[in-house]
């Protein structure tokens, strides 16, 4: 997952070999593409990780190419946008060699698009995959045996583990020193390819039956309803206890008091040596002091909720959970026009909205795409958003907490409807894989925890420093009071929230979190506060995210995407506001 959405080019140079590497999804190519190019790509244990394509250099003894990870695809017929990336690739790049990865515990689907891979002529490397989890599972198969059916080399890997990823190198400038391939008869048409897939497994698997190891019994349980449902519940549960609680401690234990105790004394001391209070004074450390709050916010604040968030989103993506609550939830999505996969998108949307708006390529049709990015985009709090509103109604009103969480659950769910009742078309019924429950590689886990806090920090901070300096300016100079009386009849009136409160409309713009964080310095009672959280809950997506739409759909989208969360933010919340006051003055 990157929040960044640019596509590489790319360029070869002379000598270079091209190498694609291809095969069904969730086979572990990334992890491939990982190990050999030393990149960093998300890997996940789910149909659809990788959406687009990356390029990485590989070398071996001196020989210089260039690796091409792309999207996982179950036929050369592509159905969904990602498949179309990859399919677009088999057939404008010109790729000297393909690395195919097949998964062995898989052997036959993957087959299948092997043989379809084989009438492009160009030459062919198998990595045969998750040899590992095929042992234990009692698959066995004659490596020897496959290379000959298939008539070209097959290596056996491990790829978490590195092993025989030096062998594929070796094999690929080998194979690309082969102009031309001969297959044999390639089969013309699907009847007569899983025919010949069927008499390949014949020849090459051997499965003992074995009884089930206890991930297998529990994959399993986790599945059917009786079992899965109270467990989802139970995991979704600790999975909230883990970063509400956990953020909460980092924070009031660890955080705050470093910040209030060392810093916010230590460094308006070293600002008041060289300035006397004035509006720069105040700009850097007065209310809402640049490398005071923009210190706070982002590391204070924010980080603990993030990095706890993405400690256990990445354990659910990489234990194969997610697939499985997706069949869980399927029959209740369906009733807004998605399919159970779409949850995936939905959940990533709780990290950050870019990587769940992107990840929506892998769905197959436009109208699920459009549905799940607006649902994303108009109710989905990010982590950051969600680190704000802890901070926010944590201490003061834990009810209101929930009560947001329970309307930004109730807008999915009605916005989803009135989507799926509004754009023309059907979503088509696709039967959703389940991958095999793995236990998390620890070193590809903390890498990608890892990542996503980086991701995170670099993201966050300019914009958090931005906006809090913007704030401080508009603060310390009266600005505010102009623009507050400009809009004072929606603010005071409807939405019945003090002036103060339009920083947070402005600085809301930049960053979904920024329209919380400002409501912080404000002295609310509980119905403010639950008005300037639904506001700030629909309100706007981030810039980024609307660079995201733009790309994805078209700009027309985009826009309606923006204006209708931007007008129902300040209906629903008014209407909130409203009604109480109404129905507190007849009690
Ligand atoms: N046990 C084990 N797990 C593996 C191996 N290779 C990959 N994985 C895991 O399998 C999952 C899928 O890996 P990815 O690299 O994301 O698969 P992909 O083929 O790129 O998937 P898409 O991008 O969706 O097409 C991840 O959770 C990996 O950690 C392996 O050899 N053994
Ligand atoms: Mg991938």
């Amino acid at each position: 997952m990157s929040c960044h959405t640019k596509e590489p080019e790319i360029h070869i140079e002379e000598g270079q070999i091209k190498v694609l590497l291809m095969g069904n999804p969730n086979v572990g190519k990334s992890v491939v593409f990982s190990k050999l190019t030393g990149m960093d790509v998300i890997a996940s244990n789910y149909t659809g990780t990788t959406v687009t394509f990356t390029k990485g250099n590989i070398q071996h003894q001196g020989n210089h190419g260039v690796l091409i990870d792309v999207p996982g695809t179950y036929s050369l017929e592509a159905t969904s946008p990602a498949e179309e990336v990859a399919v677009n690739m088999l057939d404008n790049e010109k790729a000297d060699v393909i690395i195919c990865v097949l998964d062995a515990t898989n052997l036959e689907r993957n087959l299948n698009f092997a043989l379809q891979l084989q009438k492009y002529q160009i030459p062919i490397i198998f990595a045969l995959n998750l040899t590992d989890v095929a042992e234990q599972q009692g698959i066995s198969v004659d490596i020897d045996k496959l290379s000959v059916e298939l008539g070209a080399p097959v290596v056996p890997t491990v790829a978490i583990r590195n092993i025989g990823l030096r062998d594929i190198l070796k094999q690929a400038w080998i194979m690309a020193e082969k102009k031309t391939v001969d297959y044999g008869d390639i089969p013309e048409n699907q009847d007569e390819r899983w025919q010949r897939v069927g008499r390949i497994i014949q020849q090459v698997q051997q499965v003992e039956h074995r009884h089930p190891t206890l991930l297998e019994k529990l994959g399993d349980a986790l599945i059917r309803p009786l079992t899965g449902i109270p467990a989802s519940i139970i995991i979704l549960a600790l999975a909230l206890g883990i970063v509400v609680g956990g953020g909460k401690g980092i924070r009031g234990l660890i955080l705050l008091p470093l910040l209030n105790n060392f810093y916010v004394p230590f460094i308006t001391n070293i600002v008041s040596t060289f300035l006397s209070e004035g509006l720069i004074f105040n700009v850097l450390v007065g209310e809402y002091g640049m490398l005071i709050k923009g210190i706070e916010w982002p590391f204070a604040l924010i980080l603990p909720y993030v990095f706890l968030f993405y400690i256990v989103l990445s354990f659910l993506e990489d234990s194969g959970y997610l697939p499985r609550l997706a069949v869980l939830v399927d029959s209740m999505l369906q009733r807004i026009g998605i399919q159970g996969g779409n949850i995936v998108p939905m959940i990533m949307g709780y990290g950050c909205a870019v990587p769940a708006i992107l990840g929506t390529r892998a769905s197959t049709s436009q109208k699920e795409r459009i549905i799940v990015a607006s649902v994303v985009s108009l109710a989905v709090p990010c982590a950051a958003q969600t680190g704000a509103f802890i901070a926010l109604l944590g201490d003061r009103s834990v009810l209101v907490l929930v009560l947001v969480y329970l309307i930004s659950l109730l807008a999915m769910f009605i916005g989803g409807m009135v989507l799926n009742k509004m754009i023309p078309g059907k979503s088509d019924p696709i039967l959703l894989e389940i991958p095999n429950l793995l236990m998390p590689d620890r070193q590809s886990y903390l890498k990608k925890i890892y990542l996503r806090t980086k991701h995170f920090m670099l993201e966050a901070e300019v914009p958090m420093l931005l906006g809090v300096g913007f704030a401080a300016l508009v603060a310390e100079t009266g600005a505010l009071n102009a623009v507050g009386g400009f809009i004072e009849p929606i603010i005071e009136g409807w939405l019945g929230l003090p002036r103060e409160a339009t920083i947070g409309l402005i600085l809301g713009v930049i960053r979904r979190e920024l329209a919380v964080l400002p409501l912080l310095e404000l002295d609310l009672s509980t119905l403010q506060l639950l008005v300037a959280s639904v506001v700030a809950l629909f309100y706007l997506p981030c810039l980024s995210v609307l660079g995201v739409l733009i790309k994805e759909f078209r700009i027309k989208i985009a826009l309606a995407i923006g204006i209708s969360t931007f007008f129902l933010a300040f209906f629903i919340g008014g209407l909130i506001n409203q009604v109480v006051t109404l129905v507190s003055m007849l009690l």
